[in-house]
């Protein structure tokens, strides 16, 4: 039996980081992918787990027994009641990580191995099995790769489980039900949760769900755009994590609570004014050209307060000084630091200029892309078919 899971990246419109204190932030799904295969061996004599990372030539893999050994406490698998990795089980599972001897250059992966561990025995338990993942996105750029990741697998792992309802004959790629997508969304959750710390939750719930929502304390509400956003993403290409960023923001808003609830508030202003203009009626009293330029000016000020809250970075204010020559506004998306930066281009852009400002960004060493933005979230796909 084999199954695929595909689950799309996002980006932030407006509100990272506030989000995570509790302030409404907007994202929007975004055509780039991580895909997870899972099959079961056919007989069950060799014992292990493997999780092959393709795009890195990568293979990892565990003995069932060992894995047993390591986490005695596990019992049956759980699929239908998400639990958070406890600090023994965190402590166990980073053993058996370490074991795999990542290469220095790779150790940001340990995370994500972890997470991937601890989402394949709560789900599935000790069943011998091989993972297969690629992706699209690239790692730790703001881009969401995190989440992407721990929902695909999720959704690999619950459609192969007893806990999920699922039409296992369906040919093509499918959609969850609605419980099993909030069953799926609470899993990648825990996962994000030992890569990132502390997440809002906001990644994993696009990702899921897909298209645009705003997301506010857990709470998640669709959003319809009636607008044809038209982003540039611009990687800077400098590496960060996203669990060093958001603790060294939980550290100055506890160093100055006042003055970053201020921002905080700001931002949340900023998300929900952003999420009307968007969803404002196509033939409104503002014309698209005003609706983009509302767009833009609140992008500035969100990148303001980003800067605020001190997840800014050196490569971040080139792009954006890059992008001011031509008129054009930018903000950083996700966790900051590096990583991408999001320019809004107007309807009525020429497409010279487009041309103009990616090759002068690229000319710093930037990797641009224009990413469709919206589309589906999480789906799956039985048997060999695609
Ligand atoms: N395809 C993948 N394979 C293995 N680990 C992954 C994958 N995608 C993401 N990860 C994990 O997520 C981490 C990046 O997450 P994060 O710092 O939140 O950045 P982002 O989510 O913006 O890409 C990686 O270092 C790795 O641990
Ligand atoms: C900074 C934050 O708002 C988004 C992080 O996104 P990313 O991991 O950088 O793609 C954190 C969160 O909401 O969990
Ligand atoms: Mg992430």
């Amino acid at each position: 039996m084999e199954v695929k899971a595909r689950a799309p990246g996002k980006i932030i419109l407006s509100g990272e980081h506030a989000v995570v204190h509790g302030s409404t932030a907007v994202a929007s799904s975004i055509n780039l992918y991580t895909n997870v295969t899972l099959s079961f061996p056919t007989s069950e004599n060799d014992g292990t787990l493997k999780l092959q990372l393709k795009d890195m030539a990568l293979e990892f893999s565990w003995p069932i027994g060992k894995i047993k050994e390591a986490l005695p406490n596990l019992g049956a698998p759980s699929a239908s009641t998400p639990t958070s990795c406890s600090i023994e089980s965190v402590k166990s599972i980073s053993a058996l990580v370490e074991e795999q001897n990542i290469p220095e250059a790779k150790i940001a992966l340990a995370s994500g191995i972890a997470a991937f561990l601890w989402l394949y025995t709560s789900i599935q338990g000790f069943r011998p099995a091989t993972v297969v993942v690629t992706s699209d996105l690239p790692l730790g750029s703001g881009l969401g790769s995190s989440a992407a990741f721990c929902v695909a697998l999720s959704a690999a792992f619950l459609a192969l489980s007893d806990s999920v309802n699922v039409d296992k004959m369906h040919q093509g790629w499918l959609i969850f039900g609605e419980s099993e997508l909030e069953l799926l969304n609470k899993w990648a959750f825990e996962g994000e949760k030992i890569i990132h710390g502390k997440p809002s939750g906001i990644d994993n719930t696009v990702s899921t769900y897909g298209n645009m929502i705003k997301f506010r304390s857990g709470n998640l509400t669709r959003i319809k755009s009636n607008m044809l956003l038209k982003m540039l993403i611009t990687n800077t290409r400098v590496g960060r994590n996203t669990k060093a960023l958001v603790a060294g923001v939980s550290e100055r808003t506890l160093r100055h609570p006042n003055a970053m609830s201020f921002v905080f508030n700001a931002v949340d202003s900023i998300s929900n004014e952003l999420a009307t203009i968007i969803q404002s009626p196509a033939p409104d009293e503002l014309s698209i050209t005003e609706k983009e330029a509302k767009l833009e000016e609140l992008m500035e000020m969100n990148q303001g307060l980003l800067q605020c809250m001190g997840v800014s970075h050196a490569s971040i204010e080139t792009v954006l000084r890059t992008t001011l020559k031509y008129k054009l506004a930018s903000k950083l998306t996700g966790a900051g630091g590096g990583g991408c930066v999001l320019t809004l281009l107007p309807t009525l852009l020429s497409g010279t200029v487009v041309d103009k400002v990616i090759a002068e960004l690229e000319s710093c060493g930037f990797q641009c892309l224009i990413a469709g933005i919206g589309g589906n979230g999480v789906e799956i796909c039985f048997g060999g078919s695609s």
